[in-house]
């Protein structure tokens, strides 16, 4: 990308608040020099925090389920109506072939109809001989139920103690809740088993008997080389967050081995939201034969989150800003994503002491300290939730209506570029099934405002532009943004 955007590109792809009122003043801004042909030329701050990086390797220790979530309900009716939407369908699940129980477990859900992934995938998973799949869909879409009807669909209910299917996720934390889902769908389903396997779920020596696995990959790894899961009757295996799960060195490593320690015939599935071009290659060998499911570039985002920016004079105003945004933040729930483990802290201790309540989440937590957290978020008693990538992908609480990237996502140690497949998973965490969210994303400099824009360039991101400058309209145009999308909603407590 060059300095001075020609007129006609992203720089126009950058629009300017709908209310004429909320337009951002002309001022002196990143966003502005970027843009200008006659923009400066200054040098990136460059804050770059190396250390303790989340969101790749495998956390440790502690157990927990969540069990309660705040929910948003919304007329799914209408939603689902819309041709147009990854979340319309012609067909009920009865047409799918599922059976009764599991039926009955989706519609105590209140699943009405399925999802354009869930009606498309289905039939094709559920087939005989089974046959791998890579399928990808749009954050929120529901693909956790279509893996998790296949999976229920292919257990032999006669052997309770044997284990058949594996899933994997690349955190404790959406291990456990595809758990809960499965317990939530299966929960008609006569002898089912399902055991996690994330850090300090299982004992040492103790056996896994269970039908179902579902954990993160150097926990299943660990436990299969001691011959504490016996993995000779594994008919499936599914991989959630494929792309991270197959990309990230670790993690691409533990699921390769694991696969390895699986029967040949072993029916391979691999969902995600994202699979750029290099990582679908591999995933095409990982899972041979697959029956693809897949989107366009332009069709990754969820219409329903409406995007914007906020453009920071510096990178120490950043936390001003963040602080005043701190009302609209609590109207629903919201996470705020940092790079580093020590800028959630550093955020989070600040930000308790001018009086807010927030909580964080990151890799250095114990187990089972994330768990009690993150059910505290999940419950809606804790609004505010600041973490890493750890969080950044499939983590479903249906209330969060704002997402902030405090730091943009950006790849690897050296931040040289962006990180757009993290931009979509971390913004997917509002809007999910239908609701509609808010995203700011700040940017101080040169080097993040060119990484945004790289991020919008290549899925045709409609960015709206706020200024700190201007912070009345600022908060007119969010609080309007949030508080449409709570118009046709119905906050519970449960
Ligand atoms: N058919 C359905 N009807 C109503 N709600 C549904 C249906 N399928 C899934 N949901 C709900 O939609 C939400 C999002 O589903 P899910 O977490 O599976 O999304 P996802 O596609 O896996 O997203 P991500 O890519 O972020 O992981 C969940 O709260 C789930 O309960």
């Amino acid at each position: 990308m060059t300095e001075s955007a020609p007129s006609g590109s992203l720089a126009d792809r950058i629009s300017k608040p709908t209310s004429p009122a909320a337009a951002a003043p002309a001022s002196s801004s990143w966003a502005d020099e970027v843009a200008s042909p006659t923009g400066g030329a200054k040098e990136p701050t460059g804050s770059i925090e190396q250390s303790q990086v989340d969101g790749a390797g495998e956390p440790s220790g502690g157990s927990g389920l969540h069990d309660t979530q705040y929910e948003v309900e919304v007329k799914l009716s209408d939603i689902q109506g819309d041709e147009s939407s990854p979340l319309f369908s012609v067909n009920k699940f009865e047409d799918l072939g599922i059976n009764e129980q599991i039926l009955k477990g989706l519609y105590s859900m209140n699943f009405k109809k399925p999802s354009k992934i869930q009606e498309k995938a289905l039939p094709l998973l559920l087939r005989d001989p089974p046959t791998n799949m890579i399928a990808q869909s749009q954050s929120g879409t529901g693909k956790t139920a279509a893996f998790v009807i296949t999976i229920l669909s292919r257990l032999d209910y006669s052997k309770p103690t044997q284990p058949q299917a594996l899933c994997l996720a690349p955190s404790r934390e959406l291990a456990r809740q595809i758990e809960g889902v499965m317990r939530s769908i299966g929960q008609f389903v006569d002898g089912l088993t399902i055991q996690p396997a994330v850090p300090g779920t299982v004992e040492r020596n103790a056996k896994v008997q269970a039908m179902v696995v579902v954990g993160t990959p150097g926990t299943v790894m660990d436990l299969i080389k001691r011959r504490q899961l016996d993995a000779s009757q594994m008919k499936l295996m599914c991989l959630d967050e494929a792309d991270n799960m197959l990309d990230q060195q670790g993690l691409g490593d533990q699921c390769l081995r694991v696969k390895q320690m699986m029967p040949k015939t072993i029916q391979i599935l691999l969902f995600s939201a994202t699979f750029p071009e290099g990582v679908m290659r591999y995933a095409e060998q990982f899972s041979p034969q697959a029956n693809q499911i897949k989107l366009k570039q332009d069709e990754l985002t969820v219409s329903g989150i409406k995007q914007m920016f906020m453009d920071c004079p510096s990178d120490e105003s950043r936390y001003d800003i963040l602080a005043g945004l701190y009302g609209l933040m609590t109207i629903g729930s919201s996470i705020i994503f940092v790079k580093t483990r020590e800028t959630a802290t550093r955020i989070a201790t600040r930000l308790q002491a001018d009086g807010h309540k927030v909580v964080a989440i990151h890799g250095a937590f114990e187990g089972a300290e994330r768990d009690t957290i993150l059910e505290e978020f999940r419950a809606g008693r804790a609004k505010v939730l600041i973490t890493t990538n750890v969080l950044a992908r499939g983590i479903d609480v249906q209330s969060v209506s704002m997402v902030i990237n405090y730091d943009i996502p950006m790849k690897g140690r050296s931040d040289s570029e962006a990180d757009p497949e993290t931009y979509l998973h971390r913004i997917g965490r509002t809007g999910r099934f239908g609701r509609v969210g808010v995203s700011i994303s700040f940017v101080h400099d040169r080097h993040t405002f060119q990484a945004l824009l790289s991020i919008a360039q290549l899925y045709s991101i409609d960015l709206v532009k706020l200024n700190q400058d201007d912070w009345d309209e600022t908060e007119e145009v969010v609080k309007r943004i949030i508080k449409s999308s709570r118009a046709g909603t119905n906050f519970k407590t449960s």
